[in-house]
C-alpha cells in the first residue's frame, strides 16, 4: 500500500485480503501500525511522526523492518501466496527498499497507491475509524482529530507519489474517479486491479433472502426446479412490504436465479429485475431430486464423505461448494460495484455470497444457518458489514442440515450395521433436519475471527533482513 495516512489504505487491504482468502488464495495483511504500536506503544502524539524526530524516524523504521520481516518468514514458512503490507510507504527510497528486500526473496510487489483530495471524505475517515483507533485510546476525540491532522502534514512534508516508470502500480484518485494503472501482468494482478477498479464507498444495503418454500423443500428433496408451497407464495405477497419498510423509496435492484422458485418470489416486487444463470443452486448431480435420507442409502459413502469436508466436495456429476464460489465471482464483482441490491437466491449460493461480505472460512461457509422465510440486510461499514435478520411470520421447514460429527459418519458408512443415527448438531444435540422452523428474531451472527487481523509479533534480530540504509539500525 502507498498513501498519506487516512486514505483507506487499511480499507483496501481488508477488502482485498477478503476477496482472495474467500477465492482460496492464501492472503494476509501485515499492518505496519500494528507492529509500531506493539514495539513501541499506542498513544504517540504527533510529533513522533515528525521525519525530523530522529528517534520517533529510526523506531518507524524499526516497525516497518520488523513487519516486513515477518511477512517475508510467512511467505517462506506458511506458504502465503499474498501479503499486504499496510504503511504509508510514501517515499521512493521506501519503496526502492521494500523492492530490494522482496525481490531476494522472489516476490512480485504490486503498488496501490490510494490518493485522495476530497477534505470530505479524508474527514469522514478521520472521525469513523481513526479516531476509534489504539492511537487515541481516552483522548478527546476534538484533539484527537487536531493531532491526526497534524501527523498527516508531517507525513506530507516528504510525500512522494509514485512515478518509477519501472514499478508495478495502480493508483486510485479520489475513490474510483480516476485509475492509473503501470506494468500489471498476469492473472493475479489483473483480478486485484478489476477488483479495486470496481470497489465504491457509497452508502448502501445488500438483502438476501432465500426463495419462498418450495414444493421439494416440502418433501425434503434438494434441487430441482420446483414452484413455491403455498406459503413460500404467501412469502412472495409479504416480502415487498418488508423491502418497502426498510428501504423507502430508495432505487433497489433484485436478482434472482433462472430457477422457478426464485422468479416466483420476485413476481410482486416492483423493482428492475435480472436473472443470473450464476445464482442457480449448487448442481447435487446425479442426486438431484433426492432426500438426504435416499442419498445417504443409495450413496452411503459420498454422504459420509461430504460431511468430512462439504466445501470441496463435488456431487457425482455436479459441483462443490468451492466450484459454486468460482462461478459467483462475477456476481461479486457486480455487487461491489452496484448499490442497493437484493438477492432472491438459494441456501448453497447465499452462504457463499455471505460468507464473502461476513468473512467466513471455507470449513465453516457449508453450514452457514440461511433460513427460508428470512431477509438478511447487511450495511457495508468501514471494516466489516452490519447485520439485520428479518423474520417473515410464514411458516417454513428447516432445511439446515448441521455437520455430522465424525465418528457419527464413519459409523454410517458400515451398512451392516443397520444403524439408523440421528443428525447430530454442533453441540450434540439431535437435530432432526426437516424439523419446523422456530420464529426468530432478527438477530445478531457473532463475528467471526477476521484472518486479515494481524498478531504483531515483534521480532528480536534483523540478522537475515539488508535493510540498506546506514539510519536504519541493525538490530532491534
Ligand atoms: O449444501 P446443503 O446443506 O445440502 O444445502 C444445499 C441444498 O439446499 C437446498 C434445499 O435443501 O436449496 P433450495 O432450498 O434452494 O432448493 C437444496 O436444493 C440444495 O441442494
Amino acid at each position: 500500500m502507498v498513501g498519506l495516512p487516512a486514505r483507506g489504505k487499511t480499507y483496501i487491504s481488508q477488502k482485498v485480503c477478503r476477496y482472495l482468502t474467500w477465492l482460496g488464495i492464501k492472503t494476509k495483511v501485515f499492518n505496519v501500525g500494528n507492529y509500531r504500536r506493539q514495539l513501541h506503544g499506542a498513544n504517540l502524539p504527533h510529533t513522533f511522526f515528525d521525519p525530523h524526530n530522529t528517534l520517533g524516524e529510526q523506531q518507524r523504521r524499526e516497525a516497518a523492518a520488523a513487519a516486513l520481516q515477518d511477512m517475508i518468514r510467512w511467505f517462506n514458512e506458511d506458504q502465503g501466496i499474498v501479503a499486504i503490507y499496510d504503511a504509508t510507504n510514501s517515499t521512493t527510497k521506501r519503496r526502492r527498499w521494500l523492492c530490494d528486500q522482496l525481490g531476494k526473496h522472489d516476490i512480485q510487489v504490486l503498488f496501490i497507491e490510494s490518493i485522495c483530495q476530497d477534505e470530505e471524505l479524508i474527514l469522514a475517515n478521520i472521525k469513523d475509524v481513526k479516531l476509534s483507533s489504539p492511537d487515541y485510546v481516552n483522548i478527546d476525540p476534538d484533539e484527537a482529530a487536531i493531532d491526526f491532522r497534524a501527523r498527516i502534514d508531517h507525513y506530507k512534508e516528504q510525500y512522494e507519489t509514485i512515478t518509477e516508470q519501472e514499478l508495478t502500480y495502480i493508483k486510485l484518485i479520489n475513490v474510483g474517479s480516476q485509475n492509473i494503472i503501470n506494468q500489471i501482468q498476469g492473472y493475479l494482478e489483473s483480478r486485484i486491479v478489476y477488483y479495486l477498479m470496481n470497489l465504491h464507498i457509497a452508502p448502501r444495503k445488500i438483502y438476501f433472502s432465500r426463495h419462498g418454500e418450495s414444493q421439494y423443500n416440502l418433501s425434503g428433496k434438494i434441487g430441482g426446479d420446483s414452484n413455491l408451497s403455498e406459503r413460500g407464495k404467501l412469502y412472495s405477497i409479504k416480502l415487498p412490504d418488508l423491502i418497502k419498510n426498510n428501504l423507502g423509496d430508495q432505487d433497489l435492484t433484485v436478482w434472482t436465479s433462472t430457477m422457478k422458485r426464485t422468479i416466483e418470489t420476485s413476481q410482486n416486487l416492483d423493482y428492475p429485475k435480472l436473472q443470473w444463470k450464476a445464482l442457480d443452486e449448487l448442481d447435487a448431480g446425479v442426486c438431484d431430486g433426492m432426500t438426504y435420507e435416499e442419498i445417504e442409502q443409495k450413496y452411503p459413502e459420498d454422504f459420509a464423505n461430504r460431511d468430512e469436508d462439504k466445501f470441496n466436495y463435488r456431487y457425482r456429476g455436479g459441483e462443490s461448494y468451492g466450484d459454486v464460489v468460482l462461478r459467483l465471482e462475477p456476481v461479486i464483482m457486480e455487487l461491489e460495484r452496484h448499490e442497493n441490491i437484493l438477492i432472491i437466491g438459494h441456501q448453497a449460493i447465499l452462504r457463499c455470497v455471505y460468507a464473502y461480505f461476513m468473512n467466513y472460512s471455507h470449513e465453516e461457509l457449508p453450514y452457514i444457518k440461511i433460513p427460508l422465510h428470512t431477509v438478511i440486510e447487511l450495511t457495508p461499514k468501514a471494516y466489516g458489514c452490519e447485520e439485520k435478520r428479518f423474520k417473515v411470520d410464514i411458516e417454513a421447514v428447516d432445511t439446515h442440515r448441521p455437520k455430522i460429527k465424525k465418528s457419527t459418519s464413519i459409523r454410517k458408512i458400515n451398512t451392516n450395521l443397520k444403524l439408523k443415527l440421528p443428525a447430530v448438531g454442533a453441540s450434540g444435540e439431535i437435530v432432526n433436519p426437516m424439523s419446523p422452523i422456530i420464529p426468530i428474531s432478527p438477530q445478531l451472527f457473532p463475528k467471526p475471527s477476521n484472518s486479515a487481523t494481524t498478531t504483531a509479533k515483534a521480532t528480536t534480530s534483523l540478522t537475515n533482513l539488508d535493510i540498506g540504509d546506514s539510519a536504519w539500525p541493525d538490530k532491534i
